[in-house]
């Protein structure tokens, strides 16, 4: 089994769950509380400017100029909103930097940034890519499982955008580069190092599904 094929195996049933989040079937079936998905929008915000320095470690621990290239590509494509779907609804929302700045960050937000960033500072390059895979990811499953249910759900006018934005070929081909790496990576690694990545995997993909919830229940 490939490292990435025993990850997902290890989350099965994590990720099976995304696809039951309320806020995940408000999107898909268009249902969503359009201010639910707002403030969704600004803690999401918080959420990749963490994110982003999550690669930025990536680029300190880095071995290689190819692994090198690849996290300060993203930290440079992230900033500039180019992959980043919400760009669109800020404006949208009429969502302004001084809002954004007077939004704190939700606790579920927090813990989660905070372990991916305790994971980047304490790991090596896999740990790093592992902690950001789960997330990457799951978006791209969670966009292919609501256009396999519901085949219009791309056209929605509010939450289409959101739909269309993870299953463009830029976005799933990032996510196989993104596996390739982590494969390459992890080729020697010995069992109790898997077992480690495994435990990043599965606390990042506990910490997506609180991310839901958090979203739906408007926890702060
Ligand atoms: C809580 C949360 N989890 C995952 C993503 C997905 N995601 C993370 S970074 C990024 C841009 C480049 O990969 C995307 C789409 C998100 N936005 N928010």
């Amino acid at each position: 089994m490939s490292t990435v094929e025993r990850l997902l195996k290890a989350t099965e049933e994590i990720w099976a769950g995304y696809h039951e989040k309320p806020f995940v079937r408000g999107l898909g079936d268009g249902t969503l509380d359009v201010k639910k998905f707002r403030r969704y929008i600004i803690q999401d915000y918080w959420y990749l400017m963490d994110y982003t320095k999550v690669f930025a470690v990536g680029v300190a621990k880095s071995k290689s100029v190819e692994v090198m290239k690849l996290f300060a590509k993203y930290i440079q494509a992230i900033l500039d909103g180019e992959v980043n779907v919400h760009n669109g609804y800020m404006a949208d929302f009429g969502i302004t930097q001084e809002e954004l700045d007077h939004t704190p960050i939700a606790q579920d937000n927090r813990s989660y940034t905070s372990y991916m960033l305790s994971v980047a500072y304490r790991g090596g390059e896999a740990e790093v890519l592992t902690a950001i895979f789960s997330c990457a990811y799951s978006y791209e499953v969670i966009a292919r499982q609501i256009v396999a249910e519901r085949p219009d759900a791309p056209d929605h006018p509010l939450y289409g955008r959101w739909v269309r934005g993870y299953i463009t070929e830029r976005y799933t081909g990032n996510n196989v580069i993104l596996k390739n790496m982590l494969e390459q990576l992890t080729a020697d690694y010995t069992e109790a190092q898997l077992r480690e990545l495994e435990e990043i995997f599965t606390a990042c993909s506990r910490y997506e599904a609180s991310f839901w919830d958090m979203a739906w229940e408007q926890r702060v």
